[in-house]
């Protein structure tokens, strides 16, 4: 017997939480060969997970006692507004001298609760992985934070989740949640918006000339993707993490500042204020581009409305991207490292628009004077400021109620842009520079 092999039949690995991801990451490290996978979710769900899981391999328990009394590293994989509870619960049954880790998308309140119920003696090891259950996690960023422990207790972490084939980026919590805030909460804010404006006109966007193809295939997909998952991921991300309120109160005073100008029609100020810091000095630096093509975002399309009847749009959302990270001095490239597949579409279709000319320019024309488009951007002002204003606020329960409302708007679709959606992830994360 090899030392891995020995290894993979000794450590206990534990998950507390068998949702989406929990399930994803038992499911994977069972089938790289560790023999001891201890799974848990709420006492409530015991007796139906039993059933459903034996055939798995995993060893289903009653609760996250049991699964912390044996396991040698342990994952929770909870939602991040439960993480200081269930850590509270179960943190204190933790075994002498093993890991934990969590899986929450937010960091600080994660090691706080950590720091505050778990035994001096187990070490605390971090992990998040950027990306959502369905994607393959091969080559995709996972991030590793060594935060209380030993050198050796880390190689034993980076070996069980090796499994996964990630590409590891080992940062510290904070560091990882300005960064989420960078990427991952504006993106989302971004796309909610969008949804939230389609839902308030009563109007499905692949209907309507002016989402036809390329580009706006990528709004359209992702948007949906976002409302056909669970809210408390994004809440989480939006809400619990204190650098992200700056990020999306910036990208909302973006979208305002851009809109006033537009409908007072001020062509030379708009123009002025549109993409030069992240597109312009830079565009030919030794920078990663994503290089999306339109004729690769054409396939994806859920709209009947011919490509040659497509209006022109005036692409705020974009343009307010740009000069959001223009006014917080954020070059979106660097944080490519830790990109989760919908950042790198978000940057990708900002970058497509910035970097062709002609598109921006008609873009830019559309803003100050199509009548057309005025109606929607007038939507999705109104919906960036709700957006801020409820992550502001903290409240997560209205976070919920304009989750829900808007999503059960597009639920008729959801089927058939999530395949769409999953399959321009694979392609993009395959097709452009990685
Ligand atoms: N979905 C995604 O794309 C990603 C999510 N994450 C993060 O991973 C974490 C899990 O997310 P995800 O799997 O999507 O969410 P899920 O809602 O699918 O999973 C969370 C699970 O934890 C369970 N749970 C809650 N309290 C307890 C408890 N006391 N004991 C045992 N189980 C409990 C929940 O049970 P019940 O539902 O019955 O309440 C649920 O099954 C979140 O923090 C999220 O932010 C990270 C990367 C990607
Ligand atoms: O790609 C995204 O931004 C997603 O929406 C999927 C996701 C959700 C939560 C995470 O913590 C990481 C990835």
């Amino acid at each position: 017997m090899t030392v891995a092999e020995h290894e993979k039949g000794e450590v206990e690995i534990g998950i507390i939480g068998l949702g989406d991801m929990g399930l994803m990451y038992a499911k994977r490290i069972v089938k790289a060969g560790w023999k001891s996978v201890n799974v848990c979710d709420l006492p409530s769900r015991y007796e139906q997970l039993k059933v459903k899981l034996k055939d798995s391999g995993l060893n289903v328990l009653r609760d996250g006692h049991a699964v912390s009394r044996k396991s040698d590293f342990i994952i929770y994989s909870v939602e991040a507004e439960n993480i200081d509870k269930v850590v509270a619960q179960y943190g204190p049954s933790t075994k002498v001298g093993s890991i934990v880790a969590g899986q929450t998308s937010v960091k600080e309140p994660e090691i706080r609760a950590f720091e505050k119920h778990l035994p001096e003696d187990v070490h605390i090891v971090s992990c998040h992985s950027l990306h959502g259950p369905t994607v393959d996690p091969e080559g995709q960023p996972l991030v590793m934070i060594q935060h209380r422990g030993t050198k050796e207790k880390f190689q034993l972490a980076l070996r069980i989740l090796s499994c996964l084939k990630s590409q590891v980026v080992v940062l510290s919590y904070s560091e990882h949640d300005r960064i989420m805030a960078d990427t991952q909460a504006v993106t989302h804010v971004a796309f909610l918006s969008m949804g939230t404006a389609w839902k308030t006109q009563k109007q499905f966007p692949w209907e309507t000339p002016q989402y036809v193809g390329g580009i706006e295939n990528v709004k359209v997909h992702m948007a949906l993707r976002i409302y056909s998952n669970k809210w408390h991921v994004y809440a989480g991300i939006a809400i619990m993490n204190p650098a992200a309120k700056i990020q999306i109160k910036q990208y909302s005073q973006s979208v305002s500042d851009l809109f006033k100008l537009m409908i007072q029609e001020k062509e030379e100020e708009f123009t002025a204020r549109a993409g030069e810091y992240v597109f312009g000095k830079t565009r030919n630096s030794s920078r990663e581009q994503i290089l999306l093509s339109d004729s690769i975002l054409d396939q994806f399309s859920l709209s009947s409305v011919p490509k040659d009847k497509r209006k022109p749009n005036s692409h705020l959302s974009l343009l307010a991207m740009a000069d959001c990270w223009h006014s917080l001095k954020i070059n979106p490239y660097e944080h490519m490292v830790c990109q989760t597949p919908l950042f790198r579409l978000w940057l990708g279709i900002t970058e497509y628009l910035f970097c062709n000319s002609d598109m921006l320019d008609e873009a830019i024309h559309s803003a100050l004077y199509s009548k057309d488009i005025r109606a929607d951007d007038m939507e999705f002002y109104s919906a960036t400021k709700g957006w801020a204003e409820c992550v502001d606020i903290g409240n997560m329960v209205t976070y919920q109620r304009r989750f829900e409302d808007t999503s059960k708007f597009f639920e008729s679709r959801f089927e058939e842009s999530k395949k769409m959606g999953r399959e321009m992830i694979r392609v993009i994360v395959t097709k452009t520079h990685k």
